[in-house]
Order: C-alpha cells, then sequence, then structure tokens
C-alpha cells in the first residue's frame, strides 16, 4: 500500500532487452498496471539497437509484405508488434512495455532500475548512465557473474551501486526465461536489504547497517556501494519496503521469495553457471543422469565454500540450501539451462563453447564461461584453487588443459 501522503509513483525501466530482459519487462509490466498507487503503468524497456529481419518462422513474417526481408529496427518492432521476436519469439508483451534505444531517455526519472544484462555489458551501460539517473534511484541486479579484477571479487549488484553512486539488490532463482514468458509456475529470490531511510526510518545518510558491508571478499577489500553516501528516497514516494518491491516482480506463476542476503542470492547466480557448465560435460559423454547428480552436489559444495570463505560476514549458508536461487537453480540450469546445453554441444561436436555460443544462441549470450575464468583469476590470486576442484576444472576445460573424462578424478577428494 501507499503511505498516507505519498503523491508519486515510481517509475520503472527495465534496462536489458534479451530472453529474460524482455520476458522481466512482461511480468513487471503486468504488475505495474496491477497496481497503480504504486508505479507508473508505463515500463520503459531499454533495447541494444539492431537491425533484424523479421525470421521466416516468426508468426508475423508476411511473405507478400514489402517489409517481409528488410532489416527493421528491433525497438521499432517491439513497439509495433508487442513482441521480441529475435529474443522472446512468440510472447506476447502488455501494451504498457515501450521498448526505447537511448539508456538516458529511457531511464530518465525513473526510480526503479532492473539491470537484466549480460554481465560483459554492465560497465559501459552504466558509464553511459552515470549521472543521468535521479540520485534516489533504486536498482535491482538479475544479471548473473562476478566482476573480478586485480583489487578483488565483486559482486555485480555492487559493481552497479558503486557505479551509479545507488543502492542495488538482486532478483535470481531457478528461472528459465522462456517456462515464465509462457507463464508456467515458478519461483524467485529477490534480495533487498534497503537502506533504513526508504522505509522512512531516519538512520543519518550514508551510516551502513550491519547487513550494509562487507560485500565484498574482506581479504581483497573494495570499498563497498552500500557505504556510500547514499541519498534517501524522497517521501512523496511510496517506501521500497520488502512488501512493495514484491509486488513489483511477485506474479500468479512467478511466486517471489523476499530476503536480504544480496551476496547469498548474487553469488548463487554466478557459480551455479560453472555448475551448468560441468553438468554439459558429463552429459555430452553420455555419462547420464547419476554423472551429472554428482557434479551438482559437489557444485552445490563449493558454492556454500565460496560464499563462506570470501563474503563470511554477509552470506548466509541457507540461501544457498533453501531458496530458489541456490539448489533449485542449480537444478533447472543443470537440466536445460542455455550453459549446459550448450558444454553438452561442445562435447559431443567435439567443438568450443564458445563456438556453439556464436552458432546456436542468435544473440543470446552465455555466462557460465566468463564467471569460470572470472572466479578462477580469483581463486587463483588467492592460491585457493585446490580447495574448489569442480571451478578448477571447469576452468582448465575450457582452457584445454583437462578432459571432461577427467572430471570424476579431478574432484576426488584428496587426502
Ligand atoms: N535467459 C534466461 O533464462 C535467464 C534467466 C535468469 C537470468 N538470466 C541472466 O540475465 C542476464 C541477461 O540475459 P538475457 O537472457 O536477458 O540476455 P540474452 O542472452 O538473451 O541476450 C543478449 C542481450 O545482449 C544484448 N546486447 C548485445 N550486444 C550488446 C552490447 N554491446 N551492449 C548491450 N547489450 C548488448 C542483446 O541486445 C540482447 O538483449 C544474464 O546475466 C543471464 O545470465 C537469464
Ligand atoms: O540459460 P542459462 O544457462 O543462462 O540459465 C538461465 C537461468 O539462469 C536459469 O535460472
Amino acid at each position: 500500500m501507499a503511505t498516507l501522503g505519498a503523491l508519486k509513483k515510481h517509475k520503472v525501466t527495465i534496462v536489458g532487452s534479451g530472453n529474460w530482459g524482455t520476458t522481466m519487462s512482461k511480468l513487471v509490466a503486468e504488475n505495474t498496471k496491477a497496481n497503480p498507487t504504486l508505479f507508473e503503468e508505463v515500463v520503459q524497456m531499454w533495447v541494444y539497437e539492431e537491425e533484424i529481419t523479421i525470421p521466416k518462422e516468426s508468426r508475423h513474417y508476411d511473405a507478400g509484405s514489402e517489409l517481409a526481408n528488410k532489416p527493421q529496427k528491433l525497438s521499432q518492432l517491439v513497439n509495433s508488434l508487442h513482441e521480441n521476436v529475435k529474443y522472446l519469439p512468440n510472447i506476447t508483451l502488455p501494451p504498457n512495455v515501450i521498448a526505447n534505444p537511448d539508456i538516458v531517455d529511457a531511464c530518465k526519472n525513473s526510480t526503479i532500475l532492473i539491470f537484466v544484462l549480460p554481465h560483459q555489458f554492465i560497465a559501459r551501460v552504466c558509464d553511459n548512465l552515470k549521472g543521468n539517473i535521479v540520485p534516489y534511484a533504486r536498482a535491482i541486479s538479475c544479471t548473473k557473474g562476478v566482476d573480478v579484477s586485480e583489487k578483488g571479487i565483486r559482486l555485480l549488484s555492487e559493481s552497479i551501486g558503486v557505479r551509479l553512486s545507488i543502492y542495488c539488490g538482486a532478483l535470481s532463482g531457478a528461472n528459465i526465461a522462456s517456462e515464465i514468458a509462457q507463464e508456467k509456475y515458478s519461483e524467485t529470490t529477490v534480495a533487498y536489504d534497503p537502506p533504513p531511510l526508504d522505509s522512512r526510518n531516519p538512520t543519518p545518510k550514508g551510516s551502513p547497517t550491519s547487513s550494509q558491508v562487507d560485500l565484498i571478499a574482506p581479504s581483497k577489500a573494495i570499498p563497498s556501494s552500500r557505504s556510500a553516501r547514499l541519498q534517501p528516497l524522497p517521501s512523496e514516494y511510496p517506501p521500497l519496503s520488502h512488501e512493495n518491491v514484491r509486488r513489483l516482480f511477485h506474479r500468479p506463476y512467478f511466486h517471489v521469495r523476499m530476503v536480504s542476503d544480496v551476496a547469498g542470492v548474487s553469488l548463487s547466480g554466478a557459480l551455479k553457471n560453472i555448475v551448468a557448465l560441468a553438468a554439459g560435460f558429463v552429459d555430452g559423454l553420455g555419462w547420464g543422469d547419476n554423472a551429472k547428480a554428482a557434479v551438482m552436489r559437489v557444485g552445490i559444495l563449493e558454492m556454500v565454500a565460496f560464499g563462506k570463505s570470501f563474503f563470511a560476514d554477509s552470506v548466509h549458508t541457507s540461501t544457498f540450501t533453501e531458496e530458489s536461487c541456490g539448489v533449485a537453480d542449480v537444478i533447472t540450469s543443470c537440466m536445460g539451462g542455455r550453459n549446459f546445453r550448450c558444454a553438452k554441444m561442445a562435447v559431443q561436436r567435439g567443438i568450443s563453447i564458445d563456438e556453439v555460443e556464436r552458432t546456436e544462441l542468435n544473440g543470446q549470450k552465455l555466462q557460465g564461461t566468463s564467471t569460470a575464468y572470472e572466479v578462477n583469476s580469483f581463486l587463483r590470486s588467492m592460491g585457493k584453487e585446490e580447495e574448489f576442484p569442480l571451478f578448477t576444472a571447469v576452468f582448465n576445460i575450457l582452457e584445454g588443459k583437462a578432459k571432461p573424462e577427467q572430471i570424476p578424478d579431478l574432484i576426488e577428494p584428496k587426502d
């Protein structure tokens, strides 16, 4: 419910328009329409502009039309067809989703920014947004990955928060986008640990709460956005309480659990993609479900150990084991995710996973390969590769230094 006296509504922008970005726009737009006291009905969806021709198999392809084989701007196609024919074909978007190729215009005056971009594009997009958003905006990262530099490891929610000087939470779960777009039931986990000022609790500006610190590996500390001087949300806006954030995402087919463990949710989403690659490798060998279950078991243990080793002050182990973003996401990703499917195809065809990504995904991006490299570079810098044998095996397979057939030996505990 809006607070008494709140006059303004939150403007929401989805930053990204791929398979998950477009699905997110659909479900969020359904919710902004259903909650008119909290949110402006129109949802802007930033589209990385490209020219595409409508695929022949599309329900919108009209062989007799003069536009049939002519390249057209993706943003214009989304707005005229109410469908993203390239990244989410055959799903009708609500008319209140407006595709906008201008990132600054799409985010202008938005109080809620939902980042659903492949990891590799986050930095550039944030650079373009810096100084062009309202300073009290809040963000949610739906991107799966981590940032590693010579300074250490950082969650993507942190990267976005630091780059834009705003607070950023995280959404992650067992969420294969195409199923959610078809309104098949799934769960998700939203971690939002808002600054107390957003709940009308007058904590002094810039004071981190106990849960607002140490979201980076302490041994390689990078300054956290959570101790940055965050601007309070003006009182004319409905507070961004857990209840109101939940209303933005929860649908009858998309069940949201709100938590405060931003680090656990962000890390789960990133690390499970390495496990999914391992599952794809063993499945590609034709080894069956028992082999997949074995790498999933070891992978979940390594995810938990990674959180405990490097984010001990912020991560809750239960996030990995009890929430959709943990074990459940490992399971779904190892059954039908893109990382799993591409790793499997790479082994079956004897080609690199990058080649499979280029030839089979029609512009969609894998996040598991870059995460495996980033995590390995961090583990190596910490002298901890041996403590994470599955993550290390996946990296070595991608590098051509090990073979998928060696996975059982590589993950066997050493006495
Ligand atoms: N697809 C899913 O099922 C799913 C589910 C949960 C989370 N995620 C995560 O969401 C994030 C986004 O994935 P997605 O599935 O929406 O995207 P996608 O892989 O389907 O599509 C790639 C996107 O990148 C954009 N792009 C290409 N070049 C670009 C550039 N230079 N700058 C900016 N954008 C560019 C494309 O326009 C497209 O929107 C990823 O981190 C992914 O792991 C995906
Ligand atoms: O298709 P993937 O491998 O990018 O995984 C998609 C989602 O992360 C599953 O939750």
